[in-house]
């Protein structure tokens, strides 16, 4: 139990304070400026009241009429109860003085009657309207949002997708969700507005004055300073405890990834004792989310005093029939007593609103945080190839004591450091060199994905910030081990290596047989049409309880069924969307980064021979550890170690370079195929 006790404690140098809740770590700034009293939260709240003013325009103008109706029909809301209190009070009234005189006023009876009834049916209409336009407003929120996320998360750059604080993967799913806080508080304050009016009126025409309303208060503001909330406080939350994470780790287990390994390691008794025992160590820890673990810890003492609080009318109503018994109807009883109770609710809900809103204003600041989003590698305006370069094929590039770390790494290394040397346009360059020594880094920095950290990229006697961006990534095709394949057709992917013609058939087919995608794609069924990875859209309901040789259960198989491709082919289908960049007839550089090291030997052939061909005068930086074919059309073989270029040169320099590292690695693959005596 010990586990799940509230502790708090100073840490960082007792800027911080931690809290021990359940299996989480919750941390909070000690003097947390966002969970500082009233004043200060209402200051926070108007600083952004222009983001609220904003998002309520923008909301707008998807649906200025419908916006209109949805508004008005909270504003109705916002009166609806009271409304309804004052004709049943008239109701009730005229009954009472009807029952005490024996003399019913029937017309008055079936006006109050009717009047009511008017109220319920605008009610029932206005609340029907509500639903016809909600859903339609939503759609259009999210998506506008969706569209504006999406589009700021593809136009980001690397350095800003690391980048921690970029928020870039925010869903606008729970726009309207947020949208609609803002307008439940105002039909809040409107409600609570207007059945204090009504409250109070009743508790003066019935001699009862404003004690009466106090008291009736007294349960929703101790309720208010009472309630704890976590999403008060800017905070971290982080699952710490060894057994819940060990826990979690051992039920990753029982995905279908690691399924093969532990069937072929026979490791499923082991998994299912340790996660026995995980669980038992785990006891009684609570698992749940930390803000209801943090929502649920209020003494017994408060809770009782707020529910007691809750009755002080009671005692009003108790102490007044013994003192003043000619103060009451049974009436003003009633009224007062139902106004009470939907008032009580109507406050608390717009205490909960309130919390909730600052969320709902934290979660428009990150929207519009995401939407403003400044890229960290900035765009240069000279245009690339320039009137002056357009005549070689190629890309010349030159590194000046280039130095490399990156952003937000944790280690000391850096990932290049000092690195100079020259390709020439067209020449063919081998990069090499053992795991970690810097080979992919370097070939990032060519392509501009990142930034030096100091040091200078030349293009073409240029610094390659200078450029337009556009231009060095049009001018750039790579394949790399990294690339992914699209849940798009098998035409699209490779399409899409030169988008203005992703739909030439006869292009596409060629650059598949260029990468050696075209034998195993076109033995497919829907061969180049084939859409990768769509099951994810699909699910079936109550199928699974049918006989397997219905229709319906074999319709159903036939949707569970995958594309599974090889590592081999996909690197296969990736080439060839680098063949097919090719046709857009910009590429000066070509980077092949480990881009074949899934394809058999002879696959690998032929790509490099490929490559070579569709070469005609173009850069070519490869980087492999397999080498040895690759070697003796290199005109440069640069080799890395530790972040650093240690030799440069052909492969007759560097093989005479006494314990070189080229030698040494070349030695090493040659040994390997060497006969032992
Ligand atoms: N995204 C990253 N963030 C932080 N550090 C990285 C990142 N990518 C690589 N590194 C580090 O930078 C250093 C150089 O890595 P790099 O990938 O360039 O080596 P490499 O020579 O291409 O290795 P390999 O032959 O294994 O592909 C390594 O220490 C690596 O851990």
């Amino acid at each position: 139990m010990e586990k799940n006790t509230f502790k708090a404690a100073a840490v960082a140098g007792g800027s911080l304070e931690e809290t021990k809740l359940g299996v989480w770590r919750v941390l909070t700034e000690k003097d947390d400026q966002t969970s500082l009293g009233f004043a200060m939260r209402w200051k926070k709240m108007a600083a952004i009241l222009p983001t609220i003013q904003k998002f309520v325009a923008d909301v707008y103008m998807l649906g200025p009429g419908l916006l209109t109706l949805i508004v008005l029909s909270k504003l109705w809301s916002g009166v609806e109860h009271v409304l309804l209190l004052h004709f049943a009070n008239r109701v009730l009234s005229i009954i009472e003085v009807s029952l005490r005189e024996g003399q019913p006023d029937t017309a008055a009876i079936v006006n109050a009657v009717i009047a009511r009834f008017l109220v319920v049916a605008i009610s029932a209409a206005v609340e029907w309207w509500r639903t016809q336009a909600t859903p339609i407003m939503q759609n259009r929120c999210i998506h506008h949002y969706e569209d504006l996320l999406f589009s700021s998360n593809l136009q980001a750059d690397l350095p800003t997708i690391h980048d921690n604080n970029a928020d870039i993967s925010l869903s606008a799913e729970p726009i309207w969700y947020h949208f609609t806080n803002i307008l439940d508080v105002a039909q809040t304050g409107i409600e609570t507005a207007s059945l204090l009016t009504y409250i109070f009126q009743i508790a003066i025409s019935s001699r009862h004055g404003p004690v009466f309303v106090l008291l009736c208060l007294g349960k929703p503001f101790i309720g208010f300073f009472a309630r704890r909330s976590l999403w008060d406080k800017a905070h971290v939350a982080q699952a710490t405890d060894p057994q819940y994470l060990r826990l979690r780790a051992l039920k990753e287990l029982g995905e279908t990834k690691y399924r093969q390994d532990i069937i072929s390691m026979n490791i499923t008794n082991y998994i299912l004792g340790e996660y026995e025992r995980a669980r038992e160590e785990l006891g009684d820890t609570e698992m749940g989310a930390p803000w209801k673990i943090y929502e649920n810890q209020h003494s017994l003492g408060l809770t009782v005093l707020t529910e007691l609080a809750g009755d002080l009318t009671m005692l009003y109503y108790a102490g007044n029939a013994v003192f003043n018994p000619e103060k009451f109807t049974l009436t003003s009883i009633a009224m007062l007593q139902h106004s009470e109770s939907i008032l009580q609710r109507t406050f608390s809900d717009g205490v909960r609103q309130i919390g909730e809103l600052r969320r709902s204003m934290g979660f428009m600041q990150r929207i519009y945080g995401v939407t403003n989003i400044v890229n960290v590698i900035k765009d240069g305006s000279l245009e690339y190839p320039g009137m002056d370069q357009s005549q070689t094929a190629g890309m010349s590039i030159d590194l000046r004591n280039v130095s490399f770390s990156y952003p937000g790494s944790t280690s000391n290394a850096k990932a290049l450091d000092d690195v100079s040397f020259s390709i020439k346009s067209g020449q063919l360059v081998v990069l090499v060199g053992a795991n970690g020594s810097g080979k992919s880094s370097l070939v990032k920095l060519l392509a501009r994905l990142y930034d030096t950290s100091s040091g200078k990229v030349l293009v073409n006697g240029h610094d390659i910030r200078n450029y337009r961006i556009k231009d060095i990534r049009g001018a750039t095709a790579s394949l790399t081990q990294d690339h992914h394949l699209y849940p798009l057709s098998f035409a699209e992917n490779i399409g899409l290596g030169n988008p203005n013609q992703s739909s030439d058939v006869d292009m596409i087919v060629d650059a598949a047989r260029k990468g050696g995608a075209n034998n195993f794609v076109s033995k497919l069924k829907e061969g180049f049409s084939t859409v990768l990875d769509q099951k994810k859209h699909q699910y079936t309901t109550h199928v699974k309880d049918l006989d397997k040789k219905t229709p319906l259960s074999q319709e159903a198989d036939k949707l569970s069924k995958t594309i599974d491709i090889s590592g081999g082919e996909k690197q296969r289908v990736v080439a060839s969307r680098t063949f097919m960049r090719f046709t857009s007839g910009t590429v000066k550089l070509v980077i092949a980064d480990e881009g074949s090291s899934a394809l058999d030997p002879e696959g690998e052939w032929e790509l490099f021979k490929n490559l070579r061909e569709a070469r005609q005068g173009k850069t070519m930086v490869f980087v492999t550890h397999r080498f040895g074919h690759l070697t003796k059309y290199a005109d440069l073989i640069l080799c890395m170690k530790g972040g650093r270029l240690i030799e440069s040169g052909s492969h007759e320099d560097l093989m005479k370079i006494p314990d070189g590292e080229y030698s040494k690695l070349y030695d090493m693959q040659a040994k390997a195929f060497a006969t032992v005596d």
